[in-house]
């Protein structure tokens, strides 16, 4: 898709794989994005999403295949002030204000926003005066994203950005997010929030154990996962065999209630009846939750 201009994409992973021992933490990732596209990576704790962005920063090397920016390996993007990131582990100045600390990181790139504009896009305009030191998480983060615009990178990369904010704090991040992306900006975000990955990306990726397991918008991942959900209370009864029901693709247990995902309900629900398991029996039809669930359950090996 991205191959026609002959520009370089914004990100390429071609065959990327880190190990960390035993863990293959990013497992052969193949993988373009687009310039100007906003994606979302979505998946589970350990799924792999922290090792990708690490790898696409060129924080870590892979230990095969190949990891570029713009055409070129990452720590050239990075030093070209092409990129900017913010990252989970938030390490605070001592002493600085937040305009310091923003006006010292955009002087490290050659065309950076005004520290007022990147201030006003992170919604911290009021809090210029503060020392870093003293902030609350939340705004702590937003001066993170502050930082992160602040040399007006081609390409933004935000590991689960709004981790630390109030419902408020996040719409108004998600408000600036989309606004740096409409001036035709790149932007990658990790997120465990199906939600703001459909809400706010173009294209969600989902990553399990180390691998792009689906790839698309909100609503192709609906349907690729598509069919309906059955669901019953287990009452005790164990799950054996229950993968192996007609229609049956996937089986998640949550609490004492069994779900599976089929794509013949009737056939599911008439051998459900006839193993006598039907106590609080639903039929649903599949919302994006269920599609992250079927997509990155470890059932879905058996099946
Ligand atoms: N430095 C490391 N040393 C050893 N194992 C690691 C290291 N970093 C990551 N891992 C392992 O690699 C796998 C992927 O971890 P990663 O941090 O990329 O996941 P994640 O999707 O970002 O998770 P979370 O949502 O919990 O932040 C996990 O099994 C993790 O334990």
């Amino acid at each position: 898709m991205t191959k026609t201009t002959g520009t370089p994409p914004a990100v390429s992973f071609t065959g990327a794989v880190k190990t960390y021992g035993t863990v293959r933490a990013v497992d052969g990732v193949d993988l373009r994005i687009a310039r100007g596209e906003t994606v979302a990576l979505l998946g589970r704790n350990g799924a792999g999403k922290s090792t990708t962005i690490s790898l696409l920063l060129g924080l870590i090397e892979p230990d095969a295949g190949t990891v570029e920016l713009f055409g070129a390996p990452p720590e050239r993007a990075v030093r070209a002030g092409r990129v900017g990131a913010m990252l989970q582990e938030a390490r605070a100045v001592p002493r600085v204000t937040v305009s310091e600390l923003v006006t010292f990181v955009a002087g490290r790139y050659p065309t950076p926003l005004p520290v007022a504009h990147a201030l006003e896009l992170a919604g911290i305009a009021d809090l210029a005066g503060r020392r870093v030191d003293r902030l609350s998480g939340g705004q702590t983060q937003r001066v993170r994203f502050a930082v992160a615009l602040a040399g007006n990178p081609s390409l933004i990369v935000l590991d689960e950005p709004t981790a630390a904010l109030d419902v408020e704090a996040r719409r108004a991040f998600w408000d600036s997010m989309r606004a740096y992306a409409r001036r035709g900006h790149t932007v990658l975000f990790s997120t465990h929030y199906l939600e703001e990955a459909d809400a706010h990306a173009d294209r969600i990726l989902v990553i399990d154990r180390g691998r792009i397991v689906a790839d698309g918008t909100g609503e192709e991942l609906r349907r690729s996962a598509g069919g309906n959900l059955v669901s019953f209370d287990l009452a005790g009864r164990g799950t054996e065999g229950l993968t192996l029901l007609p229609g049956v693709r996937s089986l998640e247990v949550r609490g004492d209630r069994a779900l599976l995902r089929t794509d013949d309900s009737d056939a599911t629900v008439i051998a459900l009846a006839d193993l006598g398991a039907i106590r609080g029996l639903e039929v649903a039809p599949a919302s994006l939750d269920d599609a992250f669930l079927a997509l990155t359950s470890r059932a879905m090996e058996t099946v």
